[in-house]
């Protein structure tokens, strides 16, 4: 499990109290659980229109963020137990109070595990399409938090200024077990326009297949220090090391991803971990960042937006993708990450407590919260959310 947190306005307190949890929110994807979940620490008691009486914020908090495997759903329910997440969910203003707690939850998982979290917390998960949910939480990232999206090529890091006027239309590809591409047009104002089932869910299963690793950590772990050519066919291995610059392709271009295995008469057992995982890693990425271009080319768009937990802020897929992308493109088309990109979903299934009525006034509060502290939610500067880095 992990936990990150984003403090607002933007200073790291790694040994905060949580405060009063006023609302979370679950994303339940086919590899991993996100958990989004909003503190305050200064409130007062309200009594709503219902007669209940609750908390309310003075509008300081702070977003908290955690993942689970979705094959460990245990120790999620046991975290939001011990936490008491579920205590502090919110009930529905115009269906008569009852001991049942509403949670907003999206992704397959929410329909898939409905009864378990019933039976095991009381908690009614109130379902979210998983692509409205995806692009509410891309907006809102964009529009809200400071430093959200930024370019990685060749190992620099750009932040990307996003002018709000000037958003759309964009693509956004989220990269979790497989892939979903969409053309997000405005607030809620998208199609879902390709997908692909070569994935996260892909390498992580290959990679477990080809490697024996037990974790998914180890398994990009060795990547870093694998080498592709080994197992790759690259043009040069074809033209007798030369470009075939007639096309436009280099010698050290891949020409076919694990096409060494064919004629190199090894075993598996023959090739290094490593080389395999780096090989692996290098024809996923490439192929979604191809994919994701052609599509991008399809609608007219210049502005790619990746999110999803396979990316995970690693500096050799994300490079993977934004080579891929400026290679088909021309440099015509940009890869842009962004840094909460696993949790654009369960941040989407968040921003919905908003829609539907319930307790309009506290969530707005709450939100706006958020916006107003500083206007910006903060961001770390050096790129990638962990446990221990300043936001
Ligand atoms: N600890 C992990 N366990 C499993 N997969 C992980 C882990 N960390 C990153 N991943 C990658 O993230 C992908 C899942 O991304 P995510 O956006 O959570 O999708 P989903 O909603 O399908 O669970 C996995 O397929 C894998 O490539
Ligand atoms: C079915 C899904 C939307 C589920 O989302 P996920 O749990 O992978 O985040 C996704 O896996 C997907 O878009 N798969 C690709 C299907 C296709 O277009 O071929």
């Amino acid at each position: 499990m992990d936990i990150l947190e984003v403090g607002i306005p933007g200073k790291w307190e790694p040994n905060l109290p949580d405060g009063h949890i006023s609302h979370f929110a679950l994303d339940i994807g086919g590899s991993l659980i996100k958990l989004v979940y909003f503190s305050t620490n200064d409130e007062f008691d309200v009594v709503d229109k219902a007669g209940r009486l609750g908390k309310q914020s003075l509008g300081k908090g702070r977003f908290h963020f955690a993942n689970f495997e979705t094959s460990k759903i245990n120790d999620c329910l046991e975290f939001i137990q011990t936490k008491q997440l579920h205590l502090g969910g919110c009930q529905h203003l115009e269906a008569p109070p009852t001991d049942t707690t509403i949670i907003k939850a999206t992704g397959g998982g929410s329909y898939k595990y409905a009864d378990l979290f019933k039976e095991k917390l009381g908690i009614c998960l109130d379902k979210e399409d998983e692509m409205d949910c995806l692009v509410a939480g891309a907006n809102f990232l964009l529009k809200a938090v400071h430093q959200e999206a930024f370019t990685f090529m060749h190992g620099q890091k750009e932040f990307v200024n996003i002018d709000h006027n000037d958003l759309y239309p964009y693509l956004l590809v989220n990269i979790g077990s497989g892939v979903s591409m969409l053309k997000v047009d405005g607030e809620g104002k998208f199609e879902r326009v390709s997908g692909t089932n070569v994935g996260g869910g892909t390498f992580w299963g290959l990679g477990r297949l080809l490697t024996n690793c037990k974790s998914f950590d180890e398994l990009l772990e060795l990547s870093h220090k694998g080498n592709n050519r080994m197992i790759d066919m690259l043009v040069g291995d074809i033209y007798g090391g030369m470009d075939h610059s007639k096309v436009g392709l280099s010698s050290t271009t891949i020409a076919s991803s694990f096409g060494k295995a064919v004629s190199d008469n090894k075993e598996l057992a023959d090739y290094r971990p490593e080389d395999i995982s780096r090989s692996l890693l290098r024809m996923i990425s490439n192929n979604i960042g191809q994919i994701s271009y052609l599509n991008a080319l399809r609608f007219g768009l210049k502005r790619i937006f990746f999110g999803g937990f396979f990316i995970g802020g690693h500096t050799y897929t994300m490079d993977t993708i934004s080579v891929a992308v400026h290679f088909w493109s021309k440099g015509e088309a940009k890869a842009m990450f962004l840094r909460h990109e696993g949790f654009l979903g369960a941040l989407g299934a968040f921003m919905s407590y908003g829609k539907h009525g319930f307790d309009d006034l506290m969530f707005h509060q709450l939100i706006q919260s958020a916006f107003l502290a500083g206007d910006k939610i903060g961001s770390p500067t050096n790129g990638k959310l962990s446990e221990n880095e300043s936001i």
